[in-house]
């Protein structure tokens, strides 16, 4: 195993192990009445304002994680990773997510050769045959034009477009160029989901686009199969041809299936499955439902954060300050989870989406180069939109366990509503709890304050409030196609900036694979007892008693079955 210098060896990390008990000492309610400090916590870019005066720190530990970045080599570390160098250093690839948002004009190397036209040239595809579809020049096999869409892909290649699918569904703009299409997923292997993603569509007005970066994903491919089988038993073989198309960087294996080469969608191992919602990916599906103008500009909301992100000085880059934030309160102040908060129903896939960003790229025990972290890295994501989240788990986040909040509200709701006479809009009254729980979580409320609102005696200890909770806000202008660009972006770059400083891998992901191959063991084996009638064998006792008991129940293999309540 190699040796290597980690992060927690230098004297940058030691200053900020050491300058723990200084903040230990601090509450934020004493800390939010310093106006200088809670000013120097504001940055606006591009119409984005982030407020992290919340947050356990000073601006002593601001300097302290700046020196830490540094120690780092964080802004090496990006300039790297924009400069097409081989930074998934344990798949021998560059990491260009950068590149899918690039400007047309723009250059950005790749094994000597610039990235940039190649993604032009597929997103230009992607607008000629979006444009096909939705005027009615591509049409199906029976001659009716294709009105719905069923996206089949799973992790990377499903959960980024549906956050943006659902994001757009509601903003006006785009809700009026989705007008009699739909835009539907298809991801769990489970045939419940295959039943709820066709359910009611019509093979004639449908197409299938596979997405899938390697083009062998178990889940992905057996849902495939699935709905040619559903289109072919229909339409006829034929017609697969007409209702299905394909986004992968694997063209062999798309051609083998049995999609023309000339309906797939290109992309490139630069691409990581999870930082892929900007190519071919998201761009088809959702160019098809919203019109190539639409995604064109979530796509330059991205590339505005791409562009801030690698020149704005750390002190007000709002990538690297999340990101350091993010550093401090798990690996210094040992909070293991970080809660996402949007106060935006249209945000309410955001969460998911950032659960696998975050815990797959940042999910590690070793350092880049092998060696064990003596540190915890990565965190636990989870989230739901404000206010359903206050009614469900915010209880513990209030009194029990420390979970650092992003609070994610826009200045415009993407539905205004008013009723005359009510004290507030509905937009307001929503804002109203992203204003107040912030400082719910930060003040608390101390037994005195309780006291003299005469709560009994016995009830104070239940009703107290400890405070000092920290969190984030991150306040949009609007939810338009390009802040949800702007608001993706700033994500995948604050876990790249974790990764980087933790000094792991942030773009590789092993850790999926031993739970994929005993699935094929276990795949094996039930085929060969369905078939064959064979004994279940080379498990172990408990697996060997489960998969006894499930094969108890006979399912026949004989015939070709769909799910019944759509056939
Ligand atoms: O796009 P593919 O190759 O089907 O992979 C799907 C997903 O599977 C993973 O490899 C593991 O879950 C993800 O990283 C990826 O996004």
């Amino acid at each position: 195993m190699a040796s290597s210098a980690l992060i927690s060896e230098t004297e940058q990390w030691k200053n900020l192990k050491q300058h723990v008990s200084e903040i230990q000492k601090t509450h934020l309610r004493d800390l939010m009445n310093d106006v200088d400090r809670c000013k120097s916590m504001m940055v606006e870019y591009d119409g984005i304002f982030l407020d992290y005066s919340r947050q356990r720190v000073t601006q002593d530990t601001m300097g302290k994680l700046f020196k830490l970045a540094e120690a780092a080599h964080l802004k090496d570390k990006i300039e790297k990773m924009y400069s097409g160098q081989k930074i998934n250093s344990t798949e021998n690839r560059s990491v260009l997510h950068v590149a899918l948002r690039a400007a047309r004009e723009k250059e950005i190397y790749c094994d000597g050769k610039n990235a940039v036209p190649e993604v032009w040239e597929v997103l230009d595809k992607i607008k000629d045959f979006s444009e096909k579809v939705r005027s009615g020049a591509w049409i199906g096999a029976t001659g009716k034009a294709l009105k719905d869409v069923v996206s089949v892909g799973i992790g990377g290649s499903f959960l980024g477009p549906l956050f943006v699918h659902t994001a757009l569904q509601t903003d006006l703009e785009a809700a009026e160029y989705a007008k009699g299409r739909q835009l539907r997923f298809l991801a769990n292997v489970d045939p419940v989901d295959v039943a709820r993603s066709i359910k009611d569509l019509d093979p004639e007005t449908t197409l299938v686009v596979v997405v899938s970066k390697t083009f062998t994903t178990a889940e992905t491919m057996l849902n495939a199969r699935t709905l040619r089988e559903w289109i072919s038993s229909s339409l006829g073989a034929e017609a697969v041809a007409k209702h299905m198309v394909a986004v992968s960087t694997n063209l062999p294996l798309v051609k083998d299936f049995g999609i023309d080469p000339a309906n797939a969608f290109a992309f490139w191992d630069w691409v990581g499955g999870r930082y892929s919602v900007c190519s071919a990916v998201g761009v088809l599906p959702l160019s098809l439902q919203y019109g190539f103008s639409v995604v064109e500009k979530f796509l330059e909301g991205a590339r505005s954060i791409d562009n801030h992100f690698f020149l704005a000085p750390f002190e007000s880059n709002i990538p690297v300050l999340v990101g350091l934030l993010s550093v401090w309160n798990v690996t210094f102040l040992g909070y293991p989870a970080r809660a996402i908060l949007p106060y935006a129903q249209a945000l309410e896939k955001f969460a998911p989406h950032i659960q696998q960003l975050s815990m797959e790229s940042n999910g590690k025990g070793v350092s880049i180069d092998g060696t064990p972290l003596p540190f915890e890295a990565g965190e636990i994501d989870f989230g739901e939109p404000g206010t359903n989240g206050q009614h469900s788990f915010y209880q513990l986040i209030h009194q029990g366990r420390v979970i650092p909040c992003d609070f994610i509200g826009s200045i415009r709701s993407q539905q205004p509503t008013y009723l005359k006479g009510e004290v507030v809009s509905n937009h307001d009254e929503l804002m109203s709890n992203f204003f107040a729980q912030p400082d719910a979580l930060a003040y608390g409320k101390t037994p005195a304050e309780l006291l003299q609102d005469k709560v009994p005696d016995h009830l104070v200890p239940h009703k107290t409030f400890t405070g000092n909770r920290p969190s984030l806000s991150i306040l949009l202008p609007s939810l338009s196609a390009y802040n949800i660009g702007q608001l993706l972006a700033i994500y995948e770059h604050r876990i790249a900036v974790q990764g980087f400083v933790w000094g792991i891998n942030s773009f590789d992901q092993w850790g999926v694979e031993l739970g994929k191959s005993l699935a094929t063991q276990v795949r094996k084996q039930l085929h060969a007892s369905r078939v064959d009638k064979k004994p279940v064998q080379g498990f172990n006792f408990s697996t060997a008693t489960l998969m006894s008991r499930f094969l108890e129940v006979n399912t026949s293999y004989d015939e070709t079955v769909l799910p019944k309540n759509v056939i």
